[in-house]
């Protein structure tokens, strides 16, 4: 279980601070204690749960952390990756550009949105491509924060793929920012992170100039 946790080569640094008992209840408690919380947060802030729009929300809200935008922190949820026989020989960098980047930042619990740009160059297996979007997906359902989500995307790659040579590029919003706090709607983050021959000054400006067209 331990080893499932760990995102990144037995690094701890990348992974998302669970708490040791994390995996001791069911989807199903879990629900039900978070359904319990959620019902007292709404009751204090002034809501009558006998009204029929609002007497299922604390269940709804519970199956939706659960099962939906948090799922993430199920390492069963990892995606099963299929990687082929790279018969062709194809050595270029492959870029998979504009996946939709849909995540909660973990200070606030507000979405973050946006966009993630992933390349790598093939070691031997070439992966499918809707494996990349997987794992993006995969790493975003959690509580986030950019940095730590741009990172596990790479570290998840780089383990599956067998190879350093991997790039990882994300331009999100926080609503955060843009509905509380300082509410300023313009500014967007970048996150990056590349390894192996990325790292390279042309090899890098090929794939910026990529996902830049
Ligand atoms: N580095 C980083 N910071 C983030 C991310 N998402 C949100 N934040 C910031 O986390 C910080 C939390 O800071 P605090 O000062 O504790 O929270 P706050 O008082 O609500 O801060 P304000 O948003 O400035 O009102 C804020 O500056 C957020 O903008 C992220 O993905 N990465
Ligand atoms: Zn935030």
């Amino acid at each position: 279980m331990v080893e499932e946790l760990g995102d990144m080569h037995g690094a701890t640094s990348v992974d998302t601070p669970m708490r040791a008992d994390a995996f001791d209840r069911s989807d199903e408690e879990k629900m039900e204690i978070i359904s319990q919380h959620f019902r007292e947060i709404m009751e204090t802030l002034g809501l009558d749960l006998n009204d029929d729009s609002l007497n299922g929300t604390p269940r709804r809200v519970a199956k939706m952390f659960v099962k939906e935008i948090f799922g993430g922190l199920n390492p069963e949820s990892k995606p099963a990756i299929s990687l082929f026989e790279n018969k062709f020989g194809y050595r270029q960098m492959l870029v998979e550009k504009g996946i939709q980047v849909q995540s909660f930042c973990e200070h606030h619990f507000l979405p973050i949105y946006g966009k993630c740009h992933i390349a790598y160059i093939a070691n031997g297996k070439v992966i499918g491509l809707s494996k990349l979007n997987r794992i993006v997906e995969h790493f975003a359902r959690r509580p986030q924060v950019q940095e730590r989500l741009t990172v596990q995307i790479a570290a998840e790659l780089k383990r599956v793929l067998k190879t350093e040579d991997v790039a990882v590029y994300m331009d999100a919003k926080h609503m955060c920012v843009e509905m509380r706090g300082i509410k300023h709607t313009q500014c967007s983050t970048v996150t990056t992170e590349y390894g192996g021959r990325f790292l390279n000054e042309n090899v890098r400006a090929e794939f910026l100039k990529t996902i830049k067209d």
